[in-house]
């Protein structure tokens, strides 16, 4: 039976954050999760949760100089004290927001620099997991249309450091959206990555809106992780076409509930 989280960085983003937490509550979600809060105290984002009766899974890194394209931290060369910094930001914030787990995002890279990168990444990795042993820390290969230049963009990269790393907080952040436009043939990829993956989330391939349109059946999805036992919350990380409220009618299209 799937559980699904209501992805407040892009639902109801049209009012504040502890707004959004309402709104998600009110439409039915028993958990949320946020992009970069950070603007928001950690200790009213818990009462809030709490006052709705809401679990908070998780939030991101900081992404650094967005201004100059930077899109996280952990993979980048010369910048392993930013990166600590940004850890250390999310991790407090999410521990006193009673947040589990923590997206450590990787960033942007030049593609002669990947293999550094990549060595880079996997030294930050291990000292974060070393770090933070009571949050989950996820991996999310984010797709190249969107982001040209993310560290990773295919499952097999997220996977492939978690097994070299070895630490049992290290999981993938298997969002259906990139895979769909990055790789495709999702049933296997979440068959044969099963036990490394921390979370899901979902939006429509291509246009990432609510999941009842494009290319993905997730009808069919949704069976899937049913049918492997994925026991984890299913985050709805899409951009709604237009009224976040309206559009939870796929909700009823796609035969599920929250
Ligand atoms: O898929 C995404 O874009 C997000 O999960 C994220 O955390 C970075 O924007
Ligand atoms: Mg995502």
């Amino acid at each position: 039976m799937q559980k699904f989280s209501a992805n407040l960085g892009f639902l109801w983003s049209d009012r504040p954050l502890l707004d959004r937490i309402d709104a998600a509550a009110r439409a039915g979600f028993k958990a949320v999760e946020l992009h970069w809060p950070y603007d928001t105290s950690a200790e009213e984002v818990k009462a809030r949760c709490a006052s709705n009766h809401v679990v908070l899974l998780g939030l991101n890194t900081a992404v650094g100089h967005a201004t100059k394209g930077e899109f996280g931290l952990a993979a980048l060369a010369g910048r392993q004290g930013d990166f600590i910094r940004s850890l250390d930001q999310a991790t407090a914030y999410g521990r006193i927001a009673g947040a589990t787990s923590i997206h450590v995002m990787a960033g942007v890279v030049a593609t002669d620099e990947k293999a550094k990168a990549r060595s880079i990444l996997a030294e930050n990795l291990a000292l974060a997991a070393e770090k933070a042993p009571d949050l989950t820390l996820l991996l999310e290969p984010i797709n190249q249309r969107d982001k040209p230049g993310y560290f990773y963009s295919t499952i097999e990269e997220a996977a492939s450091l978690i097994a070299e790393i070895g630490a049992p907080n290290l999981k993938i952040m298997f969002d259906v959206y990139h895979v769909g436009v990055s790789q495709g043939d999702v049933f296997t990829r979440l068959k044969r990555h099963l036990p490394d993956i921390g979370h899901v989330q979902i939006a429509a391939v291509p246009s990432r809106a609510e999941p009842d349109e494009g290319e993905i059946a997730y009808s069919e999805i949704f069976k899937q992780l049913d049918r492997l036992g994925y026991e984890g919350w299913i985050g709805c990380e899409y951009k709604p076409r237009a009224d976040t409220d309206a559009g939870l009618r796929w909700i009823e299209t796609l035969g599920v509930s929250l």
